[in-house]
């Protein structure tokens, strides 16, 4: 009973609640006059059953009387009603969906933003990097752009008016004209059905767990098939055939437990509420016409019972503009919940206002790792595993360490976009977790491996270092000059104001190593803004060789007397950094020039000679080959 109550509240009442709650602060008005309209759409169809009723009910007495006489002038009475009430009902049904489409856009323009809201909340990543909480954001705005959403719940639960209105007005039309005891058989009949189509749909909400990973699982699919992004590859490798495949059985895997379902559902229950229905609506029906043969009521009495009779069977059906609505409208605002939830318990804390402080002044001693270690959640693994690291202030740090030995990791501390497991990061002594979480990221200034693109002009892409100030143009082309792309952006048709992307007209589309010099030079942007700390992870992987070295001689040679964390596989690259760091498995395992390094002989020398000895060996330097030797 217990478990029974708890799926009813969460899947029935709480939606509900939660759309009501919604509904009033988005589109109350519209929402309440909207509802008024269709009491009046769903009482109309009675007038008018009344009305007709009484035409068929006048119409022999009038034929005796002829024209003129009184029982004429009640038929045309009754027939300019009915048709005054048929009219009026084919104005106001159509009003009513039109005024259902407003509320529905106003009521998913406004969950458009609080799923924005939800992504774009907080300081820290880890909701959008854990798989489930990243699938509910999806699920929620999956649902929104293709499923029913939460104004369709919302329309689809104002439309339920009209049909519970009629319900009620056929029902009390039958009890009054009729009797009080066929009325509430034939309602009983039309509820069965309904509870019956409802279970039906319900099946899909209850299976939603099971469908929702192989329905994104497809739809990545889907998109790798249609997108342009995998084009190149999936012909190249002959993958187009396996993708249909795969698409095709992850598809009908998210869809047969349903069929399943439904085939259960629809079967014998089904062919008993038919039998139920069909017995009851028999015997109600035949009752009456035998009454009313045997004079126990009027010819109008019996018209008005057996239309009202149809009139509550005929609402035992699916509400096409409803039940699907209403059923599954609300599931993205639940997976949205679902995320925020997961969302929250996931980041950790972020320092509070109360003890944030501006990092004014900082970076002139340097950042400390002081015993850090970290886990991602929902991991026991230590990815950092009492780290103790400072990079001192105006020198070029070098990070090198094999995949996955925590660098990307360890930046992500940096910038707050995690709080570590146990022990401090430090700045000038002070913990940056203390310090106000935006300020601290104007004082660094990050480029991740996987950088964004964006499909903005090329000054976007480079003030977006420094977005809480003017765009200044001079100093975004001194930036891409700085990262060796001002030439390339002059020959684009408008300079810095070209939209990068090809999907515009006019448009232009960069080398993977071009995108990668415009990351730089917005980080460079951000420096030139104030930013103290640069962090460059794996800053030259898309540059060929030479311009790779040049990169690095010009950089590092600039970069003297300013902090910077530099993140490469590349030995011959970083050779001239003022000091360079070794991670293994969390830890720092070698720190020193280069020269101290190669004369330790220890792990960097010998990473540094194998790369060098394959470099001159002519073969193509391969971060990953060096994998193997430490394993
Ligand atoms: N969001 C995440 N959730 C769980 N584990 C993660 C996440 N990101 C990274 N990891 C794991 O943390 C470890 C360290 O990853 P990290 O990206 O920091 O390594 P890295 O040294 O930068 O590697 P590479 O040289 O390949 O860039 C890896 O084992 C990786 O699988």
């Amino acid at each position: 009973m217990q478990r029974w109550w708890r799926t009813y509240k969460e899947e029935r009442i709480e939606p509900r609640l939660y759309l009501l709650r919604e509904l009033r602060g988005v589109a109350g008005p519209l929402a309440i006059w909207l509802a008024l309209l269709n009491v009046l759409v769903g009482v109309l169809p009675s007038g008018f059953m009344i009305a007709s009723s009484i035409v068929v009910g006048s119409t022999p007495a009038a034929v005796v009387g002829g024209l003129g006489s009184p029982a004429w002038g009640s038929l045309v009475a009754a027939f300019v009603a009915s048709a005054g009430l048929l009219f009026v009902q084919q104005l106001l049904a159509p009003l009513s969906v039109s005024l259902g489409r407003i509320l529905k856009h106003q009521v998913d323009g406004e969950f458009h933003d609080q799923i924005l809201a939800a992504s774009l909340r907080g300081a820290g990543i880890a909701g959008l990097e854990d798989d489930k909480a990243a699938g509910d954001l999806w699920l929620a705005a999956e649902q929104l752009e293709r499923g029913r959403t939460p104004g369709d719940a919302a329309a689809g639960t104002v439309a339920l008016v009209v049909k519970y209105v009629q319900l009620a007005a056929y029902t009390v039309l039958l009890g009054v004209a009729v009797s009080w005891w066929a009325a509430a058989v034939v309602c009983l009949v039309t509820m069965t059905f309904r509870v019956g189509h409802r279970a039906v749909v319900r099946i899909y909400t209850r299976l939603r767990p099971v469908m929702g990973p192989l329905r994104r699982e497809s739809m990545y699919f889907r998109e790798l098939g249609i997108g342009p992004s995998a084009a190149k590859e999936t012909r190249v490798f002959g993958l187009t055939g396996w993708l249909a495949d795969r698409y095709r059985a992850s598809a009908l895997a998210a869809l047969r437990p349903v069929w399943r379902e439904r085939r259960k559902a629809n079967g014998a229950a089904f062919a008993w509420r038919t039998v139920f229905g069909v017995v009851m609506a028999a015997l109600v029906l035949t009752w009456m016409l035998r009454a009313a043969a045997a004079g126990q009521f009027s010819l109008t009495h019996l018209v008005l019972g057996v239309q009202a009779t149809l009139g509550v069977l005929s609402l035992g059906e699916f509400y096409h503009e409803s039940d699907n609505g209403t059923q599954f409208g609300m599931q993205s605002v639940s997976a949205l919940h679902r995320f925020q939830e997961a969302a929250a318990a996931l980041d950790a804390p972020e320092a509070q206002s109360a003890e944030t402080a501006e990092p004014a002044g900082l970076l002139r001693g340097g950042i400390r790792f002081d015993n850090v270690s970290f886990a991602y959640p929902g991991s026991e693994r230590l990815v950092l595993d009492g780290l103790d690291l400072t990079i001192h202030a105006g020198q070029c740090t070098a990070l090198v360490g094999l995949n996955g030995s925590g660098k990307t990791t360890l930046v992500k501390l940096l910038s707050r976009l995690y709080e570590p497991t146990s022990g401090a990061i430090l700045a000038d002594g002070r913990a940056i977790a203390s310090l106000d979480v935006d300020a601290w990221r104007r004082k660094i200034a990050v480029i991740f491996q996987d950088f964004n693109r964006y499909e903005l002009s090329v000054a976007d892409n480079i003030a977006f270092g420094a977005v809480e100030q003017p765009a200044d143009p001079g100093r975004v082309a001194a930036a891409a000059h700085t990262a060796g792309i001002g030439k390339a952006i002059a020959k684009l048709p408008h300079g810095i104001g070209t939209l990068l992307s090809r999907q515009y007209v006019e448009g232009a589309e960069l080398s993977g190593g071009q995108w990668q010099r415009i990351a730089i030079a917005r980080a460079l942007y951000a420096v030139d803004h104030g930013a103290q700390l640069l962090v460059l992870d794996e800053p030259t992987s898309a540059l060929d060789v030479r311009a790779e070295a040049a990169f690095y001689e010009e950089f590092i040679a600039d970069a003297r007397g300013r902090t910077t964390l530099l993140i490469s596989h590349r030995f011959s690259s970083i050779r001239h950094a003022d000091r360079i760091v070794v991670l293994e498995h969390g830890r720092v395992v070698e720190d020193g020039t280069h020269k101290s390094l190669l004369d330790q002989g220890g792990r960097y020398a010998g990473l540094y000679h194998l790369q060098a000895r394959r470099f001159q060996a002519g073969e193509d330097i391969d971060d990953h080959a060096t994998e193997g030797i430490q394993r």
